[in-house]
């Protein structure tokens, strides 16, 4: 059973804008699929679509079923400024009646795995940006999602903190077996991500390739600097910089 099914998905908003057209995705559970293009392409469009908040206009957007868990981890971290890290993770568990000492194991759990071991009783302004990325990170996770979708979780981050991320992200994604649909502008960080990228150009958002890569999850931190990965990598540039002069 795929965990997200994307049909012939075409989305104008009531202003005309035609923002997505037939757009066709398939995600099955443990796979990750990165949708890269330009600026108003649609991205933020198909991740509302996936997660419910918008209709499309056309096609069929077939979801997760009722019981199963949707998360959006946005670019912003979103959290309670008047809650300690733990506390923020635990509000998963609050709002959906767990016991409080299980909630609080499964939130210390959570932090531990996104390496914030040691920071569990601080302040969102405590924390670093990339910490409040990780905290952002285990309220995702601890909610046991069937399908995650991330909007540019780590766009606002320092080179190192994102690089972690992406491989902390990997793995975790990886061992629970999770489907996870996410939008980068940054092609290495697609690459090394994701099972497939769909490359997308605008007007109205289209996919113009759909890119496998090959390599097994988790993959290592320094695949990043391998001549293969760089050759893939150039590859998704020039199809993304293709698909941009053809609506140019
Ligand atoms: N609620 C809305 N009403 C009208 N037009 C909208 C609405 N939301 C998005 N759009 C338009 O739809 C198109 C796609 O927008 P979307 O935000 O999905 O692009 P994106 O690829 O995520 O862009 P970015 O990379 O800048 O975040 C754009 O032309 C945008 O202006």
């Amino acid at each position: 059973m795929p965990a997200l099914t994307f049909d012939a998905v075409s989305m104008t908003f009531p202003d005309g804008t035609q923002a997505l057209d037939a757009l066709d995705l398939t995600l099955t559970p443990g796979e990750l699929v990165t949708l890269v293009g330009p600026s108003g392409c649609g991205k933020t469009t198909a991740l509302r679509l996936a997660a419910g908040l918008e209709q499309p206009s056309a096609g069929r957007v077939i979801r997760p079923g009722n019981d199963a868990v949707v998360s959006y981890v946005f670019q912003d971290p979103t959290l309670l400024e008047w809650r300690t890290a733990l506390r923020n993770v635990e509000l998963v568990g609050e709002l959906r009646g767990r016991p409080k000492a299980q909630r609080r194991e499964r939130a210390r759990e959570a932090l531990d795995a996104v390496g914030l071991a040691g920071f569990h009783d601080r302040h969102p302004r405590q924390l670093s940006g990339g910490m409040r990325m990780r905290v952002s990170l285990a309220r995702s996770l601890v909610a046991d999602p069937a399908l995650a979708l991330f909007d540019e979780p780590f766009g606002a981050l320092d080179e190192i903190t994102r690089l972690d991320l992406q491989t902390q992200l990997q793995h975790l994604v990886t061992e629970r077996g999770l489907a996870g649909l996410f939008i980068t502008h940054s092609v290495s960080e697609a690459v090394y991500l994701s099972h497939r990228v769909l490359v997308m150009a605008p007007r109205p958002g289209h996919v113009v390739a759909a890119v496998e890569i090959p390599w097994a999850h988790p993959r290592p931190a320094e695949l990043r600097y391998t001549a293969e990965f760089a050759e893939l990598s150039g590859h998704v540039s020039a199809l993304l910089r293709q698909g941009m002069r053809d609506v140019a």
